[in-house]
């Protein structure tokens, strides 16, 4: 993607479809009078009182306790320097995000515009009441220190500045494994320092805390190296003096072990890093752009440990690792401070994690085969989902340890466990889809690529190499729109009605009248059919011309599904075909099935339903907890819709004992396993999760999924196409670009399981 469109994909990002990163959801009922009497006049009087009585009670009867203000004066955004309060928004309202995602912790970004000391304190400690937390972010040095210093003496809620200290925590526990890879002490090794800043002083005065010595330290503002001898130096960078006599960053990388950049992009060149030590650690962390290109360090020296703070190169030493995870374990034991003992405890947690065998679902969701501790992998990546459950618990006990929690933690099993449940799934689901999709993407016709979001949607699953798209369709049509959308790539552009294609047409015409000249196909209709794009596609999937096909976008259902089974059929074994659909709901991914095809599946078809949707759930990585639903629960209605759903229970408890399914069941049992647990204990599902409903028809099916994909905004992966013989993917008719790419995904690895399965069908 050129610079420009990743300029413009980011300005449309925060645009659409509504201005903006973050907002506000009420967490209680407000649909009746009797709601609201609760949630306003006269009930919240109440809450009122017993605050009034007790301040401690708002962490009882408000969202104090885990909201947390990030607070910015805007002016050391990132390394873009001071550009204000409303341009800083951005910023606050993405590390909102990520405190939301990673750690499910209530934002409210404020920007105030003031940079005098004394009225930002001010502004700070009149709105703390509101908040359980306060994470200061991009405020310049030296202010910065005054500011946190203040706030830290003069509030009792826990504060850090971020840019200081998530920024400390993190780049010591990445030096501390470096410096075991590079295997070099850290009361030895000499360590150059670019930048003086708040990021800067902290880092260096963490270095210290963990062993490394001052005078081995050389440290560089805008003006040189920060010599004793040097005028009007603020003390923190006095603290920091140097007495050798060297003037520039190129003397001081000679022979230095370390290199860490606080400061601007570019300004180490390649020729200093030659002139460092062997093994050489390089941090180069400002944002965007880093003191030296990742490639073109490593292309510099083979054997350099580097690391930046972006998330598109290997070790990203960047504190979105710690201020989610640091903040979770403060407000858990209401913790006053953030203090020195909890920042190590937050050092070694990382430090150790990094050691670890490192979770199949890190490995999927990086597109990497194997992480391992070593050069390329310093320190966790963020979408690691043990972060939650180790270094806010090590946090927090931290904070007890030194006597600064209000509220201490008792049963720390079941506070992990909570922590687990933090992490929505949804995100991790879709990620997990891509990257699977991205270890072995294969070929994927979009045959109605001049549609402007079916390109769009090839374009992201190119960039992302998710897919290597085939474009089908009237090819002026895909030029022109291809170079409104900037989509420069080189990619395969197919137009059945084109001359270009008269061969290829030609040869599968006759392919298609050859299987079907004795069923009332002749030769010229077959070349007729095939100037129709679903049936050109179906076609090149047949033929080995592609791996995988994506349409439907434009065209009912029921049209594009006859094409395909005519030419494409069912995969052995299978006797129907049938969708599941994934929807993100608040509990979880959900498997509907079956949401597009079968009008009246009989309790056969239920059977095979089932076992198909299984398979798919596994392929998300989950273990399929199935309810075959109905509006009676076990035998309670002997209707014939009842009975043919007990008839498909009975069949697969019998053939597929391990299988965990069980019904009929009404679907608020199925969903609520302590209601099924009362009622029911006898059903396989008692005390379970159930993650996928089998429903008895299509109606039920589809007006479910419709009904949630509307009414809860819930977003839906699928359908999700089962028993084909190929991988072909049907959308609903004016599927959101998202959902294509998401499809798209889903066709890629249904292609390379189809080819597993083939390749091991001919090994036997
Ligand atoms: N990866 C991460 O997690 C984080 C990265 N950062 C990055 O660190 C950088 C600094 O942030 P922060 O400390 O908050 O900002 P500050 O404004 O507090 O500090 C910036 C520092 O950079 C120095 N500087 C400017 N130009 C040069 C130069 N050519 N050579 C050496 N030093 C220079 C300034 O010098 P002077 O004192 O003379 O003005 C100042 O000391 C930013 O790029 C930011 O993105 C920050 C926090 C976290
Ligand atoms: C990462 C961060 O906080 C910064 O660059 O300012
Ligand atoms: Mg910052």
């Amino acid at each position: 993607m050129s610079k420009q469109s990743k300029r413009r994909e980011a300005l449309i990002y925060h645009a659409k479809p509504k201005p903006g990163k973050i907002e506000v959801i009420p967490t209680k009922k407000y649909t009746t009078q009797r709601d609201l009497s609760l949630a306003y006049s006269p009930g919240v009087a109440e809450p009122c009182l017993e605050i009034e009585k007790n301040k401690d009670n708002a962490y009882k009867y408000t969202a104090k306790g885990n909201l947390v203000a990030v607070i910015s004066n805007g002016t050391a955004v990132l390394g873009l320097g001071n550009i204000g309060p409303e341009a800083s928004k951005p910023v606050m309202e993405g590390k909102g995000l990520l405190f939301k995602i990673f750690a499910d912790i209530d934002v409210f970004d404020i920007e105030v515009d003031t940079e005098n000391i004394e009225e930002f304190i001010q502004t700070v400690k009149h709105i703390a009441p509101t908040f359980g937390g306060i994470n200061l972010e991009d405020i310049k040095a030296p202010e910065a220190f005054e500011i946190e210093k203040r706030l830290k003496e003069e509030l009792d809620i826990p504060v850090m500045h971020d840019d200081q200290h998530g920024t400390a925590i993190i780049s010591a526990a990445a030096l501390i494994n470096a410096l075991e890879i590079a295997e070099k002490k850290i009361d030895e090794v000499q360590i150059v320092i670019s930048g003086a800043g708040a990021a800067a002083i902290s880092c260096s005065r963490l270095y210290q805390s963990c062993g490394a010595k001052r005078e081995n330290m050389v440290m560089l503002d805008s003006k040189g190296v920060i010599r004793k001898d040097r005028d009007n130096l603020t003390s923190q960078k006095a603290e920091f003096a140097t007495d050798r006599k060297i003037d520039t960053l190129e003397e001081a990388m000679k022979g230095a072990d370390v290199f860490i950049g606080l400061s601007m992009a570019d300004i180490v060149k390649p020729h200093m890093l030659k002139m460092m030590a062997s093994n050489p650690i390089v941090f180069a962390m400002a944002n965007p752009n880093p003191e030296i290109e990742y490639q073109l360090a490593i292309d510099t020296r083979d054997d350099i440990i580097m690391a930046t703070g972006r998330s598109d190169h290997p070790n990203q030493v960047n504190n979105v690792l710690g201020f989610p995870f640091i903040f979770r374990g403060a407000l858990d034991v209401r913790a006053t401070k953030i203090n020195e003992a909890m920042k190590m405890a937050a050092v070694k947690a990382l430090a150790d994690l990094t050691k670890e065998p490192v979770p199949e679902q890190v490995n999927i969701a990086y597109g990497e085969t194997r992480l391992t501790f070593g050069k390329d992998y310093i320190i966790p990546k963020p979408f690691d989902p043990r972060l939650i459950a180790t270094v806010p618990p090590a946090v927090a006990k931290a904070a007890m340890e030194s006597g600064v929690s209000k509220e201490p933690i008792e049963d720390w099993n079941k506070y992990e466990e909570e922590l687990l449940q933090r992490l929505g799934a949804d995100n991790k689901i879709v990620r997990l889809l891509h990257n699977r999709a991205k270890l072995n993407s294969k070929r994927v016709v979009f045959a109605e690529a001049d549609q402007l979001d079916v390109l769009k949607a090839a374009q992201i699953a190119y960039d992302e190499g998710i897919a290597i798209p085939i474009l089908l369709g009237r090819k002026e049509t895909i030029l022109e729109l291809m170079e409104e959308i900037e989509f420069d790539a080189d990619v395969e552009i197919i137009d059945p009605k084109s001359d270009e294609e008269l061969e290829r047409k030609n040869k599968y015409a006759e392919v298609y009248w050859k299987n079907r000249k004795r069923k009332g196909v002749t030769l010229y209709s077959s070349e007729k059919i095939m100037r129709e794009r679903n049936y050109f596609a179906a076609m090149m999937v047949n033929e080995g011309d592609a791996d995988a096909l994506v349409t439907g976008f434009s065209r009912s259902y029921p049209t594009v599904v006859k094409p395909m089974l005519e030419l494409i059929g069912l995969a052995p074994g299978a006797t129907r075909i049938a969708t599941t659909n994934v929807m993100m709901t608040k509990r979880g991914p959900m498997f509907l099935s079956d949401t597009s095809i079968n009008i009246n599946p009989s309790a056969n078809d239920l059977t095979r339903i089932a076992q198909m949707t299984a398979k798919v759930v596994r392929m998300f990585g989950m273990t399929p907890v199935m309810a075959m639903t109905s509006f009676s629960n076990f035998g309670s209605s002997k209707s014939q819709t009842a009975t043919k759903v007990r008839e498909a229970v009975e069949y697969l408890h019998k053939r597929h004992p391990s299988l965990l399914v069980d019904g009929e069941l009404q679907t608020d049992f199925a969903l609520n396993s302590e209601m099924l647990q009362d009622i029911f204990p006898f059903s396989k599902l008692a005390g379970k999760k159930v993650n996928t409903l089998i429903f008895p028809n299509l109606e039920s099916a589809n007006i479910t999924y419709k009904l949630l994909k509307e009414l809860n905004k819930a977003d839906s992966i699928g359908p999700i196409m089962m028993g084909m013989r190929k991988p072909v993917h049907i959308l609903q008719l004016d599927a959101s670009v998202d959902e294509i790419v998401n499809m798209t995904a889903i066709a890629v690895i249904d292609a390379q399981q189809k080819e597993k399965i083939e390749n091991e069908r001919l090994k036997h």
